[in-house]
């Protein structure tokens, strides 16, 4: 047997506590989108079988925890869904946000549709690449951009700050480089739009969670004097701009 092999009969693991907290009521669907992760989503490859064991913190409760630094009945555009991450997650814990779903990819476009409608959520998927005008104009301008583990923060806020509306925020998810990720690409961020910069870092273990926020400057003033914008957050914060 390989160790996929091997995984793949594990299946998912259990929700973790903190899992049980931010999902609340939609917590059952939420095992139901671990099984179809676990189950079609890694046949169809858009989840790899080694992540299965470590499915709730490292990416449902990760995804999860991006709501916290979204404010109240917030449109969200989640740039390159990929498997649902965190766009479905997000939907889940915060019913109250609109949410699109935004991937290039044919097949991963198709799974995000199944998904939302497996789950009856009121989620809209877009196929397009961030950076197109097509898309600029289909998405039209969101609250906030969210992303994870989609291109280099810079790049990245290249191709969303233009779908945030102005005072509005980018939410990247990031790794623990979160911090030197912000001042190597200080340059790059201001150059798209950007104004203060804050990393959030939140919960514990393998459910730590670092969050990039880019406010994007009022198309009326100076770079570098974005709004603080509404803010649900609960973790850490390091200011930098
Ligand atoms: C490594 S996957 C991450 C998927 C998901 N966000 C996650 O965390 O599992 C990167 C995703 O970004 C998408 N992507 C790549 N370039 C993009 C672009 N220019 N605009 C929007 N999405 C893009 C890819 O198709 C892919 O689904």
């Amino acid at each position: 047997m390989t160790v996929g092999e091997q995984d793949r009969l594990e299946g998912p693991s259990s929700p973790t506590p903190e899992a049980v907290e931010l999902f609340g009521d939609a917590l059952p669907r939420a095992q139901r989108f671990a099984e179809l992760l676990a189950g079609p989503g890694t046949e169809q490859g858009v989840i790899g079988p080694r992540e299965l064991p470590r499915l709730w913190n490292r990416h449902l409760v990760n995804s999860a925890w991006v709501g916290t630094v979204i404010p109240q009945d917030a449109s969200v555009v989640d740039v390159g869904s990929g498997a649902g991450l965190p766009g479905i997650p997000l939907a889940l814990a915060r019913p109250d946000l609109r949410i699109t779903l935004l991937e290039p990819m044919a097949r991963r476009v198709a799974w995000l549709e199944e998904v939302v409608a497996t789950l009856g959520l009121d989620v809209t998927v877009v196929r397009g690449r961030a950076e197109e005008r097509e898309t600029r104009r289909a998405v039209g301008e969101s609250d906030v951009a969210t992303a994870r583990a989609v291109a280099p923060l810079g790049r990245l806020a290249a191709w969303s700050l233009p779908l945030v509306r102005p005072g509005g925020t980018l939410a990247a998810l990031k790794g623990a480089s979160a911090p030197d990720e912000v001042r190597r690409d200080a340059v790059e961020l201001r150059a798209a739009g950007g104004g203060d910069v804050e990393v959030v870092t939140t919960g514990a273990g393998d459910a730590l969670t670092h969050i990039v926020v880019v406010h994007r400057t009022e198309r009326r003033t100076a770079a570098g004097s974005g709004p603080g914008g509404g803010r649900r957050g609960r973790g850490r914060k390091d200011r930098s701009s």
